[in-house]
């Protein structure tokens, strides 16, 4: 299992367990070929694979241990392309945190982080009635070691996430595994901070039954041994009910 120096807020620690178990469900969000797969594979395998199916969309559930905890990311990985509104919204439902992806060399690429910025909080707004702030998000700029093919500079990639009020990676997700794996953090850290301030905002609420037709991949698969099945408990379990 790999492990980080990660700082958790004390109080949302279990009390009476050294090492607790909770699980994230994290989108990735973005335009076609933007390196969505690529950031994912990346953080779960360490490992730049350069080629994968544009239409497979996948759930991947990795294991790790952050600042003493256990925890259990569930990662959808999208399919970039168009598609039906109420697929893209049963998605976004099921989802506590986001990274939204665009790469530097597409401009469309960065134009569409607003849309899917606002479509994200918009469906959250709306199914989590509860919680009023907004889900946790990370703005990520990938592909920036391809210099000479840059269409979008940092400077615009960081007014953007300013103007949001969202956190910000530029990163490569080919030539770096830190600069991936920094964006998973971030995105945790946020979205322990949102549980401490809003506990209701991870309660789980039905989604459709669609959900369950994703294919799910364990990172050991990935790694090329067959997972474990994991039984655990989840972000509902830090609730202050
Ligand atoms: N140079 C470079 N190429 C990258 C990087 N990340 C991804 N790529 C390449 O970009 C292409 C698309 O990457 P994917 O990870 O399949 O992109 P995606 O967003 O998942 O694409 P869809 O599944 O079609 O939505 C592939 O050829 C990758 O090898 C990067 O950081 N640098």
């Amino acid at each position: 299992m790999m492990t980080t120096n990660f700082t958790l807020p004390k109080p949302l620690r279990r009390a009476g367990s050294s090492a607790s178990l909770r699980t994230v469900r994290i989108v990735i969000l973005g335009q076609a070929a933007v390196g969505k797969t690529a950031v994912t594979v990346r953080f779960i395998t360490k490992r730049f694979i350069g080629e994968y199916d544009p239409t497979l969309e996948t759930i991947y559930k990795h294991e790790l241990s952050l600042g003493g905890d256990v925890v259990h990311f569930e990662i959808l990985d999208t399919a970039g392309q168009e598609e039906d509104a109420l697929l893209i919204e049963e998605k976004i439902k099921w989802g506590d945190g986001f990274v939204i992806v665009y790469s530097v060399t597409d401009r469309c690429s960065f134009d569409e982080v607003i849309r899917l910025c606002f479509l994200v909080n918009h469906i959250h707004s709306v199914a989590r009635k509860s919680s009023p702030e907004p889900p946790p998000m990370v703005i990520v700029a990938n592909k920036k070691d391809l210099e000479f093919d840059r269409m979008v500079s940092t400077e615009d990639g960081q007014n953007l996430s300013k103007g949001l009020k969202l956190p910000f990676h530029e990163i490569s997700a080919r030539d770096s595994s830190e600069e991936t794996a920094a964006v998973f953090h971030t995105l945790y850290r946020d979205m322990v901070q949102a549980l401490s301030s809003s506990p209701t905002s991870f309660r789980r609420r039905a989604v459709s039954k669609l959900m369950e037709k994703i294919p799910r991949i364990y990172s050991n698969a990935a790694l090329g041994s067959f997972g474990r099945s994991m039984s655990c408990s989840s972000f509902r379990d830090f609730q202050q009910d």
